[in-house]
């Protein structure tokens, strides 16, 4: 399936987009199912993601269940969490339980083999999945990119990028710090109903170009292909800028 290209003029704008794509997909998700499965990803992504969605008073949050797409293996309380990130950014400013987030034991995080191990069962038991033989479906998945074309933390040439029996995997030489952390893996990337990855400030055009137009299957990120899913891309026009085969379409949802 193509890829849902859109681009806006500022970063601000890109934050505004999310705000209407994710009220439209959460209000989608809660009239079929009665409620809302997101994961989010790190690094520059939950500021973007809740600039304009924390104070969207047309959203349910009481029906949204929060993963994480990558987490690092630290306390909550840890400045490097992507847990307490995304508790600053979104979580403190909304309604969702908190027994709806589902995040990393604390008690693990000096394993971060036994701590993926632990969050696969977190997520499939909270997720209500009592199919093992096929991958959990989020409605919605949140990624970023590196400059290296990582997102989660599939990193280029790690093996964690080919692992296709787990949902949840571990790495502990991270070339991004910290060095450990745990992933969801590409099966469940691509069995999301939606993906999007939000790219802005310029620093990631080339990058962006690599996996959107040229599809180079070297970088993860251009791995994410959902099965039945739509892609999106949330860029900047200071991303977007070097797209030939994908370019930015106006922003339609
Ligand atoms: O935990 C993490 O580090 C993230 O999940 C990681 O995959 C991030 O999304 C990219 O590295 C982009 O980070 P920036 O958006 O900050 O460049």
């Amino acid at each position: 399936m193509q890829p849902k290209v859109f681009s806006f003029s500022s970063a601000d704008q890109v934050a505004q987009a999310l705000d209407t794509f994710l009220e439209k997909a959460s209000a989608e998700a809660i009239r079929r199912s009665g409620r809302f499965t997101v994961a989010f990803s790190g690094g520059s992504l939950p500021a973007t993601v809740a600039k304009y969605l924390k104070d969207n008073k047309n959203v349910d949050f009481s029906k949204w269940f929060v993963f994480f797409s990558d987490e690092r293996c630290v306390e909550h309380t840890d400045s490097e969490s992507n847990y307490k990130l995304v508790k600053d950014e979104l979580l403190s400013h909304v309604p969702i339980p908190s027994a709806q987030v589902v995040k990393i034991s604390e008690a693990l995080v000096n394993d971060s083999k036994k701590a993926a191990e632990d969050y696969e069962l977190q997520m499939l038991k909270a997720l209500g999945c009592d199919v093992v033989n096929q991958p959990p479906a989020f409605d919605c998945i949140l990624l970023g990119i590196g400059p290296d074309g990582h997102t989660c933390s599939l990193f280029p040439g790690f093996s964690q990028v080919e692992v296709k029996d787990k949902w949840v995997t571990s790495i502990d030489d991270s070339p991004k710090p910290p060095p450990s952390r745990i992933t969801l893996t590409l099966p469940v990337l691509n069995h999301a109903k939606n993906v999007a990855f939000v790219v802005t400030g310029g620093s990631k055009c080339d990058v962006v170009k690599r996996i959107v137009d040229d599809c180079d299957q070297s970088l993860p990120a251009a791995r994410v292909a959902p099965l039945v899913g739509s892609l999106y891309w949330f860029l900047d026009d200071a991303t977007s800028k070097s797209l030939i085969a994908n370019k930015p379409a106006d922003f339609k949802l």
